[in-house]
């Protein structure tokens, strides 16, 4: 039985691994920034729009507690799941996977669409850095498990978690 959680900040590529993850592990995948679109029934800027960060928080934290009720699965989280202490509480009894990327990276993989509220600004790099330096302490706080993604591929990585939690389910 595994439910293994995926951390990290904008662009580390927790929805495109946890999606490949999941297949190969035959585990429900659950992601929950769709979650959380899915039962708004608006997207994610929509929600920050109307409701604020406070209000797109709140559901993320709700989410994060049904998702984690869950017996077996892959979870992709939001960039900023480690923002609330409720939530790093929730996270800490869990297998956790940090995925980390540098600014760059986070920059390109990013700078194609406009559904992360917080980089609609004039220098997203500042806002990653400093969302980093903030955060990182905080996912390495919960993390049972740390994966450097950049020059590696989202398959690779998927391919590599696959084998350690498809060993440890045996
Ligand atoms: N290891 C990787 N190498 C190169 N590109 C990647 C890698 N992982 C993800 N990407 C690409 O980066 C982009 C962002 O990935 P993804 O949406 O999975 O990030 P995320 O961590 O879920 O971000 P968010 O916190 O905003 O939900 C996608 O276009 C994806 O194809
Ligand atoms: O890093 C963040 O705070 C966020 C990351 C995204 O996954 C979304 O959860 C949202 O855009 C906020
Ligand atoms: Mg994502």
């Amino acid at each position: 039985m595994a439910l293994i959680v995926l951390v990290g900040p904008m662009g580390a590529g927790k929805t495109t691994v946890g999606t490949l993850l999941a297949k190969k592990l035959r585990l429900p995948f659950k992601d929950s920034d769709a979650e959380i679109e899915a039962r708004t029934g608006a997207d994610i800027p929509w929600i920050f729009d109307v409701e604020g960060e406070q209000g797109f928080r709140d559901r993320e934290t709700q989410v994060l507690k049904d998702l984690l009720a869950m017996p077996e699965g892959v979870i992709a989280t939001g960039g900023g799941i480690v923002m609330r202490e409720e939530n790093r509480v929730l996270l800490k009894p869990v297998q956790v996977v940090y995925l980390r990327a540098s600014l760059n990276e986070q920059l390109r993989r990013t700078a194609n669409d406009r559904k992360r509220p917080l980089l609609q600004t004039e220098n997203p790099r500042a806002v990653l850095e400093r969302l980093m330096t903030i955060r990182d302490p905080l996912y390495r706080d919960i993390a049972t498990q740390i994966i450097e993604t950049d020059g590696a591929n989202s398959r690779s990585i998927a391919t590599k978690l696959a084998r350690q939690y498809g060993d440890q389910a045996l």
